[in-house]
């Protein structure tokens, strides 16, 4: 593994596309392979700064059967999954469905999933749990609105919500684990949270995962920062020593911006 302590790596970055409820499967289609293109003339190295993105339920046996037939070194996730095994949940996707898709990843805990869906601590922790046990590695999205921002309240819940979906993992689980950072105030606002707030979370973080589950577990532990990421902020934040990689929404819907992301490298040499 590559990946940085204070610009050396030690723990190979994450540049991933949430698309949200963007693009159907044609045009999941073309957006990966325009991707896949303009990466590889640009020779980006896929193992030095791994690249995912996070498309719709319909279109993931569109994304799995281009990203096989042509050999595409991009990793695809899904944005949800369900708790449950199977059976009588109408329109819920399990983990063992995204996992015969060739699912890498899966988002769990998302902000819109939160707000939107009523999903709480115990909820996120049943979706980690479905998602380990059919292999997928799970990223725990986590972060604070605006209110409990301004109270000055954002570390204890940022940390609350860390544990509470952690609860009754192993440090085995623990360290292969994903969690990404995304201040609700920041998503979808254009307000992004400064390279210090990013960093002073994602320490937070990693002390706590320290704390509980050993120095090992919280050096494995890769860290995002989502939340209004673009090509002109990403290396800023990516510079700091915590955060391994990014979360990306909006910016992640056009393929030229994405990859100008996915290569921050290019302009922490160049700016
Ligand atoms: O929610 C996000 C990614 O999961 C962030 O979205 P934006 O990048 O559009 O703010």
């Amino acid at each position: 593994m590559t990946s940085k302590t204070n610009g050396v790596y030690d723990r190979t970055p994450l540049i991933a596309g949430n698309w949200k409820m963007n693009l159907d499967h044609q045009q999941a289609v073309t957006l990966v392979q325009k991707l896949s293109w303009i990466l590889t003339d640009a020779d980006h190295d896929f193992e030095k700064v791994e690249v995912a993105v996070f498309p719709p339920f319909t279109d993931l046996r569109s994304v799995q059967t281009l990203v096989a037939g042509d050999r595409l070194p991009l990793m695809y996730g899904a944005q949800d999954v369900s708790a449950e095994e199977s059976g009588a949940f109408t329109g819920e996707i399990s983990a063992q469905f995204l996992s015969k898709l060739g699912c890498r990843y899966v988002l769990v805990g998302h902000s819109e999933r939160r707000t939107l869906h009523g999903e709480d601590d115990a909820m996120a922790n049943r979706k980690l749990t479905a998602a380990l046990r059919h292999g997928l590695a799970p990223i725990l999205c986590v972060g604070e609105g605006l209110d409990v921002r301004q109270a000055g309240r954002h570390v204890e819940h940022t940390l609350a919500q860390l544990r509470g979906a952690l609860e009754g993992l192993s440090t085995e689980q623990v360290t292969d684990m994903v969690v990404a950072y995304e201040p609700v105030w920041a998503i979808g606002t254009g307000e992004v949270a400064g390279p210090d707030d990013a960093q002073q979370m994602c320490a937070a973080l990693r002390a706590d995962v320290a704390s509980r589950y050993g120095e090992e577990a919280a050096a494995g532990l890769r860290l995002l920062y989502g939340g209004s990421v673009k090509s002109s902020n990403a290396a800023s934040i990516l510079r700091e020593k915590d955060v391994d990689g990014l979360l990306v929404g909006g910016a992640s819907l056009d393929e030229a911006e994405f990859a100008n992301i996915v290569r921050f490298e290019h302009h922490l040499l160049t700016d």
